[in-house]
């Protein structure tokens, strides 16, 4: 496969070729034909578990966030997790609707705990989101994600919204590319007064559970 087929570099009619890589999309969120299936670690949690917070100030799960989207999630069956939210009036975008950034957010998020049964840390690196439905203001969004295969260092990941409870409406759905990366990756990019305060206290620190945590 060739850079550009990676990238998906000019894919789109309106793609000017000529235009530095950078600002070219990456590259498509399916697994490539050499991509093996994801296996739960042996001592992921067990299905229905509460994965609880990552950190205390993460706007997809922390406690210590007023505004943010506080997700519960789960340990599902497989490489999967499930999780709610209830739309908070600090999350509209429309009047009486939700911000299509934060349901991005909250897929982000979902997705991103994944990693938890895999016991890899990862970012996101590609994050496509299909709007399918409004989703007001009020109700409980049921979120699904679980990965469908590895390449390496990147995991494809899918996910799904619906209403009216896990199996209800389906309200939106997305496709991420994760990078694993080391636990450096944090200390390092980090704002350093964050990384320190984590560092440091006992009760942060055991929030980032399910890894090795000795950076
Ligand atoms: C303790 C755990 C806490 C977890 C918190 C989870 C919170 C929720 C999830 C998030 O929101 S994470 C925050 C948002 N994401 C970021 O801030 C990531 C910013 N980007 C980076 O740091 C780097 O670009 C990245 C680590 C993703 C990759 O850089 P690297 O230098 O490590 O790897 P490299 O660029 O060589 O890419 C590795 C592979 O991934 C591919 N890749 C990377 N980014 C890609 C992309 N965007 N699209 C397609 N492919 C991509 C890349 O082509 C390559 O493929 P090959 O191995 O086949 O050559």
């Amino acid at each position: 496969m060739t850079d550009q087929d990676r990238h998906g570099a000019s894919a789109h009619p309106h793609d000017d070729a000529s235009a530095p890589r950078a600002e070219v999309f990456r590259g498509p969120t399916e697994p490539p034909e050499h991509a093996v299936a994801p296996e739960r670690h042996p001592q992921a949690p067990e299905p229905g578990a509460w994965l609880g917070t990552h950190y205390d100030q993460c706007f997809g799960c922390g406690e210590q966030r007023p505004e943010g989207l506080h997700l519960r999630v789960a340990a599902g069956p497989g490489v999967s997790v499930t999780a709610e939210f209830k739309v908070a009036e600090a999350h509209q975008g429309a009047p009486g609707l939700i911000h299509g950034g934060l349901l991005s957010a909250a897929f982000d998020e979902v997705m991103g705990t994944v990693s938890w049964l895999l016991r890899v840390p990862a970012v996101t690196g590609r994050l496509e989101t299909d709007f399918l439905k409004p989703v007001p203001v009020g109700r409980i969004v049921h979120l699904r994600a679980w990965c469908v295969g590895q390449a390496g260092r990147k995991f494809y990941h899918r996910a799904e919204a619906r209403l009216d409870g896990p199996e209800g409406l389906l309200v939106a759905k997305a496709a991420a590319l994760f990078v694993g990366v080391k636990l450096e990756h944090f200390v390092t990019h980090g704002r350093q007064e964050d990384v320190q305060a984590v560092l440091e206290d006992p009760q942060r620190y055991r929030s980032l559970r399910a890894f090795d945590v000795n950076p």
